[in-house]
This record gives C-alpha cells, sequence and structure tokens, in this order.
C-alpha cells in the first residue's frame, strides 16, 4: 500500500506556494490546481473510515455557490453530517503535504495517532456535481482511495443530499435507524411518499415554478416529479433552468445565489405577480422562495422566512398533538439571519433561538442539542433534525382525540419528508408546500409575518484574510485590534444598526454586513464598515 499512496501523489504533484484551507464546508477554490488535494483527500477519507471500522465516508466533489471554473469537495460523516472539526484539521495539514513521502510519513501518524487498524476496511461513497472538472477531480479522488485499499461506490451524478442520504443509508441499512434505502429510487420513493403523506389531501395554493440553477438539482428534481402525487391532485411544477448540457451556464443569471445576491428573479423568469418561486444552488443543498407582488415588487423569502414558518408549523402540530410539554422547538441561526427574523422567533413564536458561526456544519451541531432543531442560513442552506428521544416519543405517543391523532400523522410525514442528514433543497421546497398548504397561505401571507430589516452584504478583498479573527459566534472581531471599537462607533450612529465582519471561509474575501432601520443607513453602515475592514487588511 505505502508504494501505491506514493505513487497516487506523485502523479498529482502539489502546486508550489498554494496553502489549501479546509473552509467553511470543504476545499474550494479553482477548479485546476485541485488535483493534489483530491488525491489527498481521497487517502484522508479511507482513513477516517478505517477509524469507524469501515464505516461509509462520503465525498463529495461540488462548490455550490462559486462560478462553474471552481470547484472544491466536501467530506461526509457516517451519519449524513459534515466532516468532524478535528479532521478537517488532518485533511488541512494533508492537503498541504508537498510530496510522496511527507504523504505517506502523515498518513501512518495519522493512523497511529488515532490507533487506527490500517487492515480494517475503508469504504468511500462518492458523487459528483455537473461541474464539468468533476470528471477529473472525481478520478483524482478515486487515485488516492484505490491507493489506500478502499472500497468505493460510485454513484456518478447527485445532489449534495442526496449523498449525504446515501452515505446515512448504507450504514443504517438493518438497523431500527434504518433511514432508507441507498439508491436514487429509494430517495424518490422516500421523500416523494411523505410528502403525498404530509399533504393530508390538501392542496398548495397556484404552481411552484423551481429554477435549478443549471445544476444537477434539475435533472434530479425532474425525476423526483414522477414519485409526486399527479399535479391534478397536489402540487403543479414548472421545472427551469434545468440544462445541464452546457456545464458552463451553471449558476449564470439564475440559482439561489443570484436571487438572493441580487435581490431579483433570474432575468429569464416568465412568472407573473403572485406565482410562487423558489431557486435551487448548483448542488441542490439551498433554496430560496420568492414572488413578484401585485405592484410587481421582487420579494424575497429566504432561509429565515423558511425556518420562521416551519418552526411555528411544527409548533403547531406538537401542541395539537399534545405533546408540547415534552417536546421543545428550537430555531438555530447565524450572524447573518436579519434582525426582524430573531426577533420574530423570540418574541412572537416564543421559541428559543441560538447563534453558531457560519456553514451548516455549526448549525447542524447545535441543533443536535434541541429536541426539535430547526436550522437555516439566510441564504437557504439549512433542515430540521429531531432528537433520539423525539422521534421516539412521536412514535410511541397514543393520541387521545382525532385531533392529536392528525397532528400526529403529520408531524411523522414531516420526519420522513425532512432530509435529516443535511440540508436539502428538493425535500426543504416540499416541507414549503406542505406547510403552505396546512396553513392556507399564500406567499404574500407568508411575507406578512414581519417585515425584514434592511440589510447589505459587502466582500472586501483584503491582502490577508486570516488576520480577521472572531468571537461570539462571529460578532465580533478580536483581531486587527481597535477594528471593533471603531465598528462599533458606526453601529452606534444608526438607528436599528447592526454590523459585523468576517473572514470567508470559503473565499479570499472578509465578508461585512449591516442592517439597519432604513435602506439608506443599511447601506451606508455597510460602506463604512468595508472601508474599516480595507484600512485595517492593508496597513
Ligand atoms: C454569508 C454567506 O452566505 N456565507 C456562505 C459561504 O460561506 P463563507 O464562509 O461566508 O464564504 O459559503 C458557505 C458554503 O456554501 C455557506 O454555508 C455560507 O453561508
Amino acid at each position: 500500500m505505502s508504494k501505491a499512496i506514493v505513487d497516487a501523489v506523485q502523479k498529482h504533484p502539489a502546486p508550489e506556494g498554494l496553502k489549501y484551507i479546509y473552509g467553511t464546508a470543504g476545499f474550494r477554490t479553482k477548479a485546476d490546481v485541485l488535483d493534489s488535494v483530491l488525491t489527498r483527500v481521497g487517502l484522508v477519507a479511507a482513513l477516517r473510515s478505517r477509524s469507524l471500522k469501515g464505516k461509509w465516508i462520503g465525498v463529495m466533489i461540488t462548490a455550490s455557490h462559486n462560478p462553474p471554473e471552481d470547484n472544491g469537495v466536501k467530506l461526509v460523516e457516517p451519519l449524513g453530517n459534515m466532516l468532524q472539526e478535528e479532521w478537517e484539521v488532518l485533511s488541512t495539514d494533508m492537503a498541504n503535504k508537498a510530496n510522496g513521502d511527507e504523504v505517506l510519513q502523515y498518513y501512518n501518524e495519522i493512523a497511529s495517532k488515532y490507533k487506527i487498524d490500517l487492515d480494517a476496511p475503508a469504504r468511500v461513497v462518492v458523487a459528483r456535481d455537473t461541474r464539468a472538472s468533476g470528471a477529473r477531480l472525481l478520478g483524482c479522488v478515486q487515485d488516492g482511495l484505490k491507493a489506500a485499499g478502499a472500497e468505493v461506490k460510485d454513484y456518478g451524478f447527485l445532489t449534495t443530499p442526496q449523498l449525504h442520504y446515501m452515505v446515512r443509508c448504507l450504514n443504517t441499512e438493518g438497523t431500527k435507524d434504518a433511514y432508507g434505502t441507498p439508491s436514487e429510487k429509494g430517495y424518490y420513493e422516500k421523500f416523494g411518499a411523505a410528502f403525498k403523506t404530509a399533504l393530508k389531501g390538501k392542496r398548495p395554493q397556484g404552481s411552484l415554478t423551481i429554477d435549478c440553477a443549471n445544476g444537477v438539482g434539475g435533472p434530479k428534481l425532474v425525476e423526483l416529479i414522477k414519485y409526486l402525487p399527479p399535479k391534478e391532485e397536489a402540487l403543479e411544477i414548472h421545472v427551469v433552468n434545468d440544462n445541464v448540457i452546457k456545464p458552463e451556464s451553471l449558476n449564470v443569471d439564475c440559482g439561489a445565489d443570484f436571487v438572493k445576491t441580487n435581490q431579483r428573479a433570474p432575468p429569464s423568469s416568465k412568472t407573473g405577480p403572485g406565482d410562487r418561486c423558489c431557486s435551487l444552488d448548483g448542488d441542490a443543498d439551498r433554496v430560496v422562495f420568492y414572488f413578484k407582488d401585485q405592484a410587481n415588487v421582487f420579494r424575497l423569502l429566504d432561509g429565515d422566512r423558511i425556518a420562521t414558518l416551519v418552526a411555528s408549523f411544527l409548533g403547531d402540530q406538537v401542541r395539537l398533538a399534545g405533546l408540547a410539554d415534552s417536546i421543545k422547538i428550537g430555531v438555530v441561526q447565524t450572524a447573518y439571519a436579519n434582525g426582524a427574523a430573531t426577533q420574530y422567533v423570540e418574541q412572537h413564536l416564543k421559541l428559543k433561538v441560538d447563534c453558531t458561526p457560519t456553514g451548516v456544519k455549526h448549525l447542524h451541531h447545535a441543533a443536535e442539542k434541541l429536541d426539535i432543531g430547526v436550522y437555516f442560513e439566510a441564504n437557504g442552506h439549512g433542515t430540521v433534525i429531531f432528537s433520539a428521544d423525539t422521534l421516539d416519543t412521536i412514535a410511541k405517543y397514543e393520541p387521545k382525540n382525532p385531533g392529536q391523532a392528525e397532528a400526529l400523522s403529520v408531524l411523522r410525514a414531516c420526519i420522513d419528508l425532512i432530509n435529516q442528514s443535511v440540508g436539502d433543497a428538493l425535500s426543504d421546497a416540499l416541507l414549503v408546500e406542505v406547510v403552505l398548504a396546512h396553513k392556507s397561505w399564500t406567499t404574500q401571507e407568508w411575507l406578512s409575518t414581519y417585515t425584514d430589516l434592511p440589510n447589505r452584504l459587502l466582500k472586501v478583498l483584503v491582502s490577508d484574510r486570516t488576520i480577521f479573527k472572531t468571537t461570539d459566534a462571529e460578532r465580533r472581531l478580536t483581531s486587527p485590534e481597535g477594528l471593533q471599537k471603531q465598528i462599533d462607533v458606526e453601529v452606534s450612529k444608526v438607528r436599528q444598526g447592526r454590523s459585523f465582519a468576517r473572514a470567508s471561509g470559503t473565499e479570499d474575501a472578509v465578508r461585512v454586513y449591516a442592517e439597519a432601520a432604513t435602506k439608506a443607513e443599511a447601506e451606508d453602515l455597510a460602506r463604512k464598515v468595508a472601508e474599516l475592514v480595507k484600512q485595517a487588511g492593508s496597513s
């Protein structure tokens, strides 16, 4: 095995001078320099699986929101969660080893540090999105996996959440926690059936147009639709931007990132006032909803809105089922959540809100501590997870009357409809439809639950983003010295002001967020803080 590892690594030499970081979600950068990292990632994945005595680990080749010429890789733990932080550090170190001998030495060091039996089986599931570089990068991962003697299951093209689903299914097969059949068909059957049950014969108003960002979500959605109840009985879905023949059209003038960042519908959109739309990102792990109101003004219903909608619905069902005393719901957000959303959850829904650093892995871990944890990033990444005790309570509870029985059965169907391994745009979109159908709400009614504070997100290019260090779930800077005080002064000058700056974990930049009572104040605050960041970054 040692020679094979050295050979595989030498086949994909590391570019000189580049430093790779396992960031907010995996490694991401220009696709043309990723080969060496991917081979090393294959080795780390094999080690991780062996450290868990042959449990399946996932490797997904994707970079959800960057341009098509970028790419990246995410590693998936046995239950479909993101890679553990400890292993992110190991991956980073491995990714930055220069040559075959160094890599082999580090491989053996990890094995001895974690007492890994190198003869234990290593099992790894791989898949990719539709970026042109995916095939080549997958080859690099395979070289690493093969050299390490891993058993590999290649699912070809999948959405990121489908890959997470497969990993969870494979590791729970035949146990009491069996999550589903580890095949694409199994995925469609599970979520299709749950959608039908959860609707309980109710129908969402109007149709739903789904923009697939010209990414892998397009063909997968088309397939999923075949497993949904017929449109005459349930939901009519229009699929748009599902061209995967031209990988370079990925995310171009469409997709969740375009819609959220530009606060407008894709220019190709043909929908009229009131029509409900949503956009997926390139690997279908996030979704945002939107519509044009009667005055033809674009209205966004982002991850914060999905979280509040779903939390309020699940709260109602838990209450109606008679379980309010034994099951508590909480919402997990990041600092990018709109202040109005946080206030709505705390004061109107009377639920607890936790704030974590950016990245679904952080939200997921915080949500795991709750009975029902609803977690979403403002940009639409997120899901709901139910603790083992909560699942048990809901499974065993004997309803006392037909009302309780009805709510209980809705809750059970929602558990099946929600991808519990990771945020899943397809499953989330169906969940939103179920909630709107039950509430008999239009998007306008959903929107009118609260009013967002005007906000602005800016990106500042600096020479070294690593000097920007934060605390308090990234809401305050501890370095560079004195910068936070300057930001505080600017924030205090505007009404309902809030602003923070943090280094991006996916791009070479510092992100600045600001919100305030009016659009002008929010814009002004963002600009001033960005200027402060720029100065601090260049001194
Ligand atoms: C403000 C923002 O949208 N940040 C995004 C972005 O992370 P950054 O670390 O901010 O680059 O990419 C992440 C991965 O897709 C996503 O989880 C996160 O929400």
